[in-house]
């Protein structure tokens, strides 16, 4: 989209202060910039929200950490307190699907970047749980999609057990159906088979979606399926008798979540719980499935999480922004050392290692942005035609497997790239980036579970390459595109640098799009090899994956998000109606992604041999400083356009204002009790013993 003609006066101006020192340098308006990042209409929103909360004392921070319990009842009430706000007009839901839930993930990353614990219970409790319910369920069902969206149940979705996490065929809670009573018996055979991590669960919930093996009268397992569980009495709170229900305990972040466990001791349920889209039990107990495979069953129902782990990348990417902000606004401000012992100091953003460990992420949360903009369409777009569609499901299996892989690899990606960001962050903010003012403890906190949860990062990424070996193997199935690339492989490995580089200058989009694919294929023929010689050895297949997953299977999922999300930003800044006056700004940002992608591949680059000269390394090193350099006097202005408001912010030390000192001269000055003598200065002082 052109932002030429884009009316940007919505979007609040920036205090002036030190900071435009940097700001003043840059070369376009930050403000184009953003809306080249966001649509419009999705910054609309999300601003909205922002005033909304800002103005509501029940979202104001809390300056020190409050106990658990308290965290909880915080988040609950905020919770039902969003029933109550403008947050989502009814017209709402009269839009397109794709319209509609853009909509709503908007909403959810404004609130995600005030309170992340809110934000999940959300997710979990109305998103989640709604979207596993339109995927698994059918028409008698619908109330409870209602009731949730209504806040009138509290919901939570009931997977992990005490033993078996990501290995989900192997969950142990049992449904057994008794034809004489028309009821599921849900039972769970030991502590290792309670449910529990169960957001929601540990406190508040009154209805759990909860996935137990099927079992008929006759004893036949018909495999995982999912149940509406009551739980607690929606007006006392009181678990059901059968329902051992409680709460996990205190957690790393995220203590606004009840997360749970749950026990269940011949807990009957109504037949109608069952959720029967792909397999129902009739009243006199036989079982009937639409689909013939078991493992399909289950991967229909997991494949409605896909939203969720969109939603994941989406709060992933802006916590990796809010890190990068605040790192690049305090080396503006920050000064250490200089040329003469006591001549002035120098920013440390002028430093060309502190621009090396912070700009990559400030250029990673641009690049990514685009990638999980672009990956969502994609998702929702098939989604919606899959439901127009009537034959759905299968009609559209080879794009619904490509998204998946694409998803599976960009979670992992966005995730460690936000967790590696804020770490760096703190440390690139020294001493203040530990206080927890400074936000950096929080946000990674809060951001850490992210690489756990809607799947463990290491095991999600083996689905992507595990997809990608198949597309190797096989024929090459890939309408969406993302793997095309592999139907000229012999034409690719044939390459090398020198190749690539009398095709295409070294700072250009297609020499780094090139140089992926002869990475992908790389990567793919040496996994390939090395587990079908696995096998020709005896070994079992099972070892032979598992086997190539170091160095090998790993990286090629990863190199396969990065690929992923640098290809479709240069789409999107290749675009004919790009703003020109972005052009020079957004390709430094690719180019200073890409260079440090390139630079944590090297050595795989050169096991293949793709340049053994080493002119490759040095000339991907020499560039990625040279950019940082040249982002240097930008780097402010590319953090405004990604920033949050500073009250979402909510760091003492990444402002807006680059008030730096006052800022903090402020914090520690008025932090609860910080000038007054403790209230057991008697219990540590020592009498004299002799006269002074
Ligand atoms: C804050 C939070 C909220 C949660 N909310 C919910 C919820 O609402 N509902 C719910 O049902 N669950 C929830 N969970 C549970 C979450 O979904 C699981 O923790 C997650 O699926 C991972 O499973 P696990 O913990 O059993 O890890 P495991 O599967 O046991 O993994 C442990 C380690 O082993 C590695 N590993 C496993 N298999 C392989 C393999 N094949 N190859 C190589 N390495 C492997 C993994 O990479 C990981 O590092 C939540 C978890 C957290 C932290």
């Amino acid at each position: 989209m052109s932002t030429e003609t884009v009316d940007t006066s919505f979007i609040p101006d920036l205090p002036k202060g030190p900071l435009c020192e940097y700001r003043d340098r840059a070369k376009f308006d930050w403000k184009r910039l953003r809306l080249f990042f966001e649509e419009e209409k999705v910054l609309r929103i999300k601003y909205k929200i922002w005033k909304i909360l800002e103005s509501d004392p029940l979202f104001a921070k809390p300056k020190q950490t409050l106990p658990t319990d308290q965290q909880k009842r915080i988040a609950a009430m905020q919770m039902n307190r969003m029933a109550h706000l403008d947050i989502a007009p009814s017209d709402v839901y009269n839009l397109s699907f794709q319209e509609k839930t853009r909509y709503l993930m908007s909403v959810n990353e404004a609130i995600h970047s005030v309170c992340p614990s809110l934000s999940v219970k959300i997710a979990l409790g109305v998103g989640l749980f709604n979207n596993a319910l339109l995927a698994m369920g059918t028409e008698r069902h619908m109330k409870y999609y209602k009731a949730a969206w209504n806040r009138e149940i509290v919901t939570a979705l009931a997977i992990t057990e005490v033993a078996h996490g990501s290995n989900t065929k192997c969950i142990r809670t049992t449904a057994t159906y008794d034809p004489k009573t028309q009821e599921f018996i849900i039972n769970t055979p030991d502590f290792e088979a309670a449910k529990c991590w169960v957001g929601n669960l540990g406190k508040t919930a009154t209805i759990a979606l909860t996935f137990a093996i099927l079992y008929t009268s006759d004893g036949v397992n018909h495999g995982l399926h999912g149940f509406l569980v009551p739980i607690r009495d929606p007006q006392t709170l009181k678990p059901y008798p059968g329902v051992l229900v409680g709460d996990i305990g205190e957690k790393i972040g995220l203590n606004g979540i009840d997360n749970g466990f749950v026990m269940f001791t011949n807990y009957r349920i109504p037949r109608e719980n069952l959720l029967n889209r792909t397999g129902d039990v009739t009243p006199d107990g036989s079982y009937v499935s639409v689909f013939t495979e078991p493992s399909k069953i289950l991967g229909a129902a997991l494949e409605s999480f896909s939203a969720g782990r969109l939603g994941i990348m989406q709060e992933s990417v802006n916590t990796l922004s809010s890190a990068a902000v605040i790192a690049v606004r305090y080396a503006a401000l920050r000064k250490q050392f200089g040329y003469e012992m006591d001549g002035p100091e120098v920013s440390i953003i002028e430093y060309p290692l502190q621009q090396w460990r912070v700009f990559p992420y400030l250029a990673a949360a641009c690049v990514l942005k685009i990638s999980v903009y672009e990956l969502t369409n994609t998702y929702l777009a098939t989604v919606e035609k899959s439901q127009a569609d009537s034959n759905g499901f299968e009609m559209l299996t080879q794009i619904v497997s490509e998204i998946h892989a694409v998803i599976s690899s960009s979670k992992p990606l966005m995730t460690w790239t936000a967790r590696d960001a804020i770490q760096e962050a703190r440390e690139a903010c020294g001493g203040h980036g530990y206080l927890k003012a400074s936000n950096l403890g929080e946000l990674r906190n809060n951001h850490d579970p992210s690489c756990t949860y809607e799947g463990d990062n290491n095991v999600l990424g083996q689905q992507a390459s595990n997809w990608l070996l198949r597309q190797w193997e096989g024929t090459v199935e890939s309408p969406v595109g993302t793997a095309k690339f592999i139907q000229r492989r012999d034409r690719i490995l044939a390459l090398n640098y020198s190749d690539i580089i009398a095709r295409f200058p070294l700072d250009s989009m297609d020499f780094v799009i090139h140089s992926y694919e002869w990475l992908l294929c790389f990567l793919l023929k040496k996994t390939s090899s090395a587990m079908k010689h696995a096998i020709s050895q005896g070994h079992h297949k099972f070892d032979a994956r598992n086997n190539a997953q170091v160095y090998g299977a790993r990286d090629l999922s990863r190199a396969y998000a990065e690929y992923y999300a640098l290809y479709n930003y240069q789409k999107r800044v290749e675009a004919p109606n790009l703003d020109p006056k972005l052009k020079d700004i957004l390709n430094l940002l690719f180019l200073v992604y890409a260079y440090w992608c390139l630079d944590k591949h090297m050595t795989t680059f050169y096991e293949g041999g793709f340049d053994l000269s080493l002119k490759f390394v040095k000339e991907v090193r020499a560039r990625l400083l040279q950019k940082c350099r040249e982002l240097k006097d930008s780097a402010v202005s590319v953090a405004d356009a990604i920033a949050p408001p500073d009250f979402a912010l909510n760091s003492v030390i990444g402002r807006s204002d680059g008030l730096l000192y006052q800022n903090l001269q402020m914090e520690f000055m008025t932090n609860p009790g910080a000038l007054e003598r403790p209230s057991w200065w008697k219990d540590v002082i020592t009498p004299p013993k002799s006269k002074l």
